[in-house]
């Protein structure tokens, strides 16, 4: 559907996207997250033809967006971080102007537009001059012009970047709804955003592709090693002595602020080794009675922070992040030339 290849952005000496590649199919919602900075606008802007690269090509349906730009255009809809409003239209003109330049034929204009203006809720707005709308309202103008022509691809640069907690979850439901048929892009340094909506999640940092997979995935194989918090009644050092026998164990650690008789401990397994059931039936053999038993999960803030660190990665660091990934599953759809 999309194949980014190679893409580079240079201002001046500043490299803004850096040898990124990935590939989008079809009917999935896609999260672009990153920190401020990352280049996800200037990814995005070049992606909707607005900007042209440095290096690299980015292809539409098999059209290239430089080359053929009208019609890789066509199969697009986007929001831009500033949505380019005309503020003396009211809604339902500028609307009208949009179905008219993105050759919305005649005899559906009037039907297009008040669809969209029902999916984003603004058709009580409609002849309200667009400079006289709050911030949210202004929003969900842009998503509507997005949306108008029904192309294949809707991208969405920051769409809840403004907005108030109940206007970010209405969108949020839009966003979903527009899952159902369309694909869509969506940029937002604010995990929580992605996450809750997106199939896959590409994470950008300092212009490159640090990880791409669902959000489930990203968790799973990020987490690496097991950490389990244990309460255990006894002493700590028989505690230690039962566990001995788990070989999957690779360390433990024991906390001091453990009463005498009831030991506090976290005991790390060794890589993707869950050892629950076997830590239980060592205890339960040596009589030393578990109290609580939690499984500290990192969290995808965490793996977030860990892999968009200030610092950009050296090879050999981003090396160590994917070799800590397992193989791609067979159903993952976005690839990065480094990690191939
Ligand atoms: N027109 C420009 N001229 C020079 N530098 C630019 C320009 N546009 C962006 N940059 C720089 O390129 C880098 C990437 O910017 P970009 O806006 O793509 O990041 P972003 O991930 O979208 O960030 P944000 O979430 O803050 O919008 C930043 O360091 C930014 O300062």
């Amino acid at each position: 559907m999309i194949e980014v290849s190679n893409l580079t952005k240079k201002y001046g000496d500043h490299t803004a996207v850096d040898h990124l590649s990935f590939r989008v199919e079809k009917g999935q919602i896609y999260g672009f997250l990153g920190p401020n900075g990352a280049g996800k606008s200037t990814t995005m802007n070049i992606i909707t033809g607005y900007l042209a690269a440095t290096e690299g090509t980015v292809t539409i349906d098999g059209k290239d967006i430089q080359k053929d730009p009208e019609e890789a255009k066509r199969a697009i809809g986007y929001l831009p971080e500033l949505p380019p409003l005309y503020v003396d239209m009211s809604v339902r003109e500028y609307l009208e102007f949009v179905a008219e330049l993105k050759k919305v034929p005649k005899k559906e204009r009037k039907q297009q537009i008040d669809e969209v203006m029902e999916m984003t809720q603004i058709t009580d707005m409609q002849q309200r001059l667009i400079r006289n709308l709050s911030k949210g309202y202004r929003q969900r103008v842009g998503l509507a012009q997005a949306i108008l022509g029904y192309p294949e691809v809707i991208i969405l640069d920051e769409p809840t970047v403004g907005l108030d907690p109940k206007q970010i979850i209405e969108i949020r439901d839009l966003i979903r709804r527009l899952g159902e048929n369309h694909t869509v892009i969506l940029s937002s340094h604010i995990l929580s955003e992605v996450s809750a909506v997106c199939d896959h999640i590409m994470i950008i940092a300092h212009g490159k592709l640090v990880a791409s997979d669902s959000p489930e995935n990203l968790q799973k194989l990020m987490s690496g090693s097991m950490e389990l918090e244990l309460e255990v009644k006894g002493s700590a050092a028989a505690v230690k002595a039962a566990l001995q026998k788990i070989s999957q164990i690779d360390r433990i650690e024991e906390n001091t602020e453990a009463s005498k008789n009831i030991a506090k401990l976290k005991v790390i397994s060794k890589e993707n080794a869950d050892i629950r059931e076997q830590v239980f039936y060592a205890l339960a053999e040596a009589k030393l009675p578990i109290l609580e038993m939690t499984h500290a999960e990192k969290s995808l803030e965490d793996i977030f922070l860990e892999l968009t660190e200030d610092v950009a990665p050296t090879q050999s660091e981003k090396h160590k992040l994917f070799s800590k990934r397992k193989k791609p599953e067979a159903e993952e759809t976005v690839t990065t030339k480094e990690a191939e």
